[in-house]
């Protein structure tokens, strides 16, 4: 789905991430760790192609990201959900407006009764007309998965999905995830709670990738 061959990053000076080669596979279930400022985010952003690589080959869907043309990216970003660290919506819309935004920017009507069973499935049935600005963190941050798989994508990259929540509410949006895998879905969470990890890996084969030194090694049991 997503392979990174020899890739590296740097914003300007030295290089942030160096020899980064990995397979997100179809179905996979991958977790992203390492201290903060590591480039966890960065490689996130090279990953849906945000950011272009400064060495390296980035291959997003069977294509090398440097030769698509701004349409041909739109069209790869269609079948990739992000979930950022801080999500951020329209807060004078309603959220069932924010949820459905991607289908209306690709001009797709939703079908209100997918639309009403994503928000049960996130547990946000009760809150479809409110503003963003009356939700509570963990409200938010599964509102942010319901937009990432309105389209439905192939691939989830989560960035620190759980950064501002406390553990309940973490581990209800790791079972979300979860749940999206088992659906056939390719996931990525960006993460520093080596818990949520420990957590994840009783459900799921979840594989850890762990930047250390500007690289990214496959992490062992030693987490
Ligand atoms: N647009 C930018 N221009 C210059 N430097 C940047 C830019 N974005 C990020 N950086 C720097 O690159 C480094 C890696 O940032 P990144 O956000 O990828 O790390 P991270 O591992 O996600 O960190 P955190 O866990 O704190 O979110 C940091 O030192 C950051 O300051």
């Amino acid at each position: 789905m997503i392979a990174f061959d020899n890739v590296a990053y740097s914003y300007g000076g030295g290089e942030l991430l160096s020899e980064v080669s990995l397979r997100l596979a179809p179905g996979s279930f991958h977790f992203l760790t390492g201290p903060s400022g590591a480039g966890k985010s960065t490689l996130i952003k090279l990953a849906y192609a945000e950011l272009m690589p400064t060495a390296g080959r980035v291959t997003i869907f069977d294509r090398e990201v440097r030769g698509l043309s701004r349409d041909d990216i739109a069209r790869a970003r269609r079948r990739i959900g992000v979930v950022h660290q801080n999500v951020e919506f329209l807060d004078h819309l309603p959220l069932i407006t924010n949820v459905t935004l991607p289908l209306a920017v690709s001009d797709r009507a939703p079908n209100p009764q997918d639309v009403s069973d994503l928000l049960t499935w996130v547990g946000l049935q009760n809150h479809a007309d409110a503003l963003p600005p009356s939700l509570s963190g963990g409200e938010r941050q599964r509102a942010a998965v319901a937009r990432a798989v309105i389209m439905g994508p192939d691939v989830i990259l989560a960035d620190e999905p759980t950064g501002n929540l406390d553990w309940e509410m973490s581990l209800r949006l790791l079972t979300l995830l979860v749940e999206l895998n088992r659906m056939g879905k390719t996931i990525l969470i960006a993460t520093h709670d080596l818990n949520l990890i420990r957590n994840a890996k009783s459900q799921v084969a979840a594989r850890v990738l762990r930047i250390r030194n500007r690289r990214v090694q496959l992490a062992g049991a030693d987490l």
